[in-house]
């Protein structure tokens, strides 16, 4: 495979260019679509279209570890020659990977936020009762 940034790179031990996180967490759409497997990086951009399990599920694992998905399909032996065609590296030891950022649970302070207007209100209430309790007090 040609013009892959970085080629030169390769090390020479393995013959298999380290890749880190950072770098692959850039590859996670149609023009670049690359995801791991058992901590070796595969470019699977031009494997979509024809992937039997659709792109869709391709898409949804580009950019990450997708080991557990891939196996939990039980891919065949020919699915798994099929794969080595897009090795394009291995996982760079030690490379940490990023925290992913799933659906939030409510931001902190949202219910802070209601609960301070809340006592806001109360105060106010006491406020002018007070004070209409010391003008009818004072009479
Ligand atoms: C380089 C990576 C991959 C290759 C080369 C590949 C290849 C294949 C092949 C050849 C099949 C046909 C059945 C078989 O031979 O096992 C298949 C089916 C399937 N693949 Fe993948 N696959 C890859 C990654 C993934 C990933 C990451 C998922 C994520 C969930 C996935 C989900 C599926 C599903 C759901 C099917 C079943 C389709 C069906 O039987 O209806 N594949 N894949």
């Amino acid at each position: 495979m040609a013009d892959l940034p970085g080629d030169e790179e390769t090390s020479s031990e393995g013959g298999l260019r380290k890749i880190e996180w950072s770098e692959i967490v850039k590859h996670k759409d149609q023009n670049s679509l690359w995801m791991v497997v058992h901590n070796k990086v595969y470019d699977v951009t031009k494997f979509m279209e024809e992937h039997p399990g659709g792109e869709e599920v391709l898409l949804e694992q580009g950019g990450r570890d997708a080991t557990e998905a891939f196996e939990d399909v039980g891919h065949s032996p020919d699915a798994r020659e099929l794969q080595q065609n897009y090795l394009i590296g291995e996982l760079a030891a030690g490379s940490v990977k990023p925290v992913e950022k799933k659906t939030k649970p409510d931001p902190p302070g949202v219910q802070d936020d209601s609960l301070i207007r809340m006592l806001h209100l109360i105060g106010s209430i006491v406020l002018v009762l007070t004070a209409y309790g010391v003008e009818k007090l004072s009479k």
